[in-house]
This record gives structure tokens, sequence and C-alpha cells, in this order.
């Protein structure tokens, strides 16, 4: 079924760069904070904080959504929160399904963030016969059975799988067939995907390995600020040689 790996563009239409769409989300979460505090308007210096990013590149990234801000006053943060969600495609409701009602399945569907930002879980699908019409978040479980009809009644374009890993692939499979053209997938699986259908991979180990390789570096920077004679520690270049690769390198994260 699945023909070979999605190959996207770095820019989508209307020329606003990849990198440019995956910053949005976190301009709108900090001028989603800004609105709830009724804060009317917000200098680019002040928003490239709170939404951890460099100024110079918010200002480049607003000039794609035509929005330039007014001198000595800064950006509109209704506005801008309009722009952006309207942009990201967020002033529509997109139903969801979940695939795999477990441990992780089930907290998703609890979470309520979903709904808050257009995202309406619209049905919980399992393969275990014992869950099906038990009752998660308020929403009956139904058969992996029923999935194509599912998909095709709920007007369904995103998935998310959250089966074990040996199922993702032909989970996957099924959801594209069906008319899922986006999934988002937790299981620690590379989905193969036809041309047109996106995958977004979320995974929890990699960015703890990640900050688990920026806490060794910070440690070995302090070690490496301590003077060699310090409490009888060994000289700052022999320090911690146990602690990291054989050569007393930091050894590289690498990605699954
Ligand atoms: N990405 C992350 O950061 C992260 C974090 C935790 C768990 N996970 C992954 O998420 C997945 C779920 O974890 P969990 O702890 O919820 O597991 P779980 O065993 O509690 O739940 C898995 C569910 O999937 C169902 N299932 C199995 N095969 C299926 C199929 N073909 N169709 C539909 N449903 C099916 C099972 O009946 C079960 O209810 C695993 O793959 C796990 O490795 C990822």
């Amino acid at each position: 079924m699945a023909t070979g790996r999605n190959h996207r563009p770095a820019t989508r239409s209307r020329g606003i760069p990849e990198a440019t769409v995956a910053r949005l989300p976190l301009y709108l979460r900090a001028l989603t904070a800004l609105s709830e505090r009724s804060v009317p308007t917000v200098s680019s210096e002040e928003l490239a904080t709170a939404a951890g990013v460099n100024s110079a590149k918010l200002r480049k990234d607003f000039s794609y959504l035509g929005s330039y801000g007014t001198r000595g006053v800064g950006y509109d943060v209704e506005y801008l929160v309009y722009q952006i969600s309207r942009e990201l495609g967020l002033t529509q409701d997109w139903p969801v399904v979940i695939v795999g009602i477990g441990n992780l399945g089930a907290a998703l569907a609890n979470y309520g963030g979903f709904a808050s930002r257009g995202f309406r879980v619209a049905a919980l699908i399992d393969a275990d016969s014992s869950m099906t019409g038990k009752q998660v978040a308020g929403i009956a479980v139904q058969h992996v059975d029923d999935l194509e009809t599912i998909i095709d009644t709920n007007g369904v374009s995103i998935g998310v799988i959250t089966t074990p890993g040996g199922a993702a692939q032909q989970v996957c499979d099924r959801l594209v067939a069906a008319g899922v053209t986006s999934i988002l997938n937790f299981a620690p699986t590379v989905l193969t995907v036809p041309e047109g259908v996106d995958v977004r991979k979320v995974d929890l180990s990699i960015e703890l390995q990640i900050l688990a390789f920026h806490e060794q570096r910070k440690a070995a920077e302090e070690l490496a600020q301590e003077p060699p004679s310090a409490a009888g520690l060994p000289a700052a270049s022999e320090g911690r040689r146990g602690d990291q690769g054989p050569d007393g390198d930091i050894p590289a994260v690498m990605p699954a």
C-alpha cells in the first residue's frame, strides 16, 4: 500500500518556509498567554523572548504573514493570534481519531488542550474487543474493524497512532487508505507513507536524550572551570573520565 516516503518542498504555498511554519505554534502559544492577560500590544523583542526565538528571526517570520508591526507600538496581539491561527488552519475544526487506547491513547483523549486549539477528538479506536463501548474521556471506544467507516463518517483527516510499534504501520496504512492525510505517530516505528501524507513523530525519549546530552555538557563545563587543586579533585582534563566515552569525549546523541 505504501509507496515511499513523503518528500515535501522546503516551502509551502504562499512561500512560507517550513522552518517558519514550525515556529508559528511557539509564537501562538506566547501570544495566547498575552491575550489571556488582556495585553493589547507586544514588541518583537518581548514576544521573541516569550517564544524562545531570536527577534530578527521573528520579524522575518512575521513578514511572511504580511505582519510588520507598528514602530514604537509593536504588534497587535489579537490580530496576530488571528493571523497565525488562520495560517495554521486553526480557525476551522479538525476532527481527530486516536488509534490505540491504552495508557498513552487514553491520556491524550483526556487532554483538554486539543479542543481549545481546534482539534476535536472525534473517535477512539482499539483492537481489543473488551474495550469496545467503554467510555474514555466521555467517548465510547470503537473497534478497529470499523476504522474505515469511522474515518468516513467523521470526515477525519488527522490520525493519532498510539498502538504498540508492531501494529503502527498496518494502522497507518489503513488510516491512509481510508482518507487520512496527516498522522501524528507516537509509536517507536518509522512509518512509510505515500506522497501527500504528512507524518509527525513524537518521541519523548529522544527529547530526554537531548536533555541528558546538555546536562552532561554543563557538568563537563563546570568541572573545567574548577581550579585543579579544589577539594583535592583531579585536574579538569582528567575529571569524570569514567562518566564519558572511553576517550573522555562526550558521546553524541543518536536519534532513534
Ligand atoms: N512517543 C513517546 O514519547 C511515547 C511515550 C510513551 C509511549 N509511547 C508508545 O506509545 C504506544 C502506546 O503505549 P501505551 O503505554 O499506551 O501502550 P498500551 O499497551 O497501554 O496501549 C496500546 C493499545 O493499543 C491497542 N492496539 C494494539 N494493536 C492495535 C491495532 N492494530 N489497532 C488498534 N489498537 C491496537 C491495544 O489494545 C492497547 O489498548 C507504544 O508504541 C509506546 O511505545 C510513545
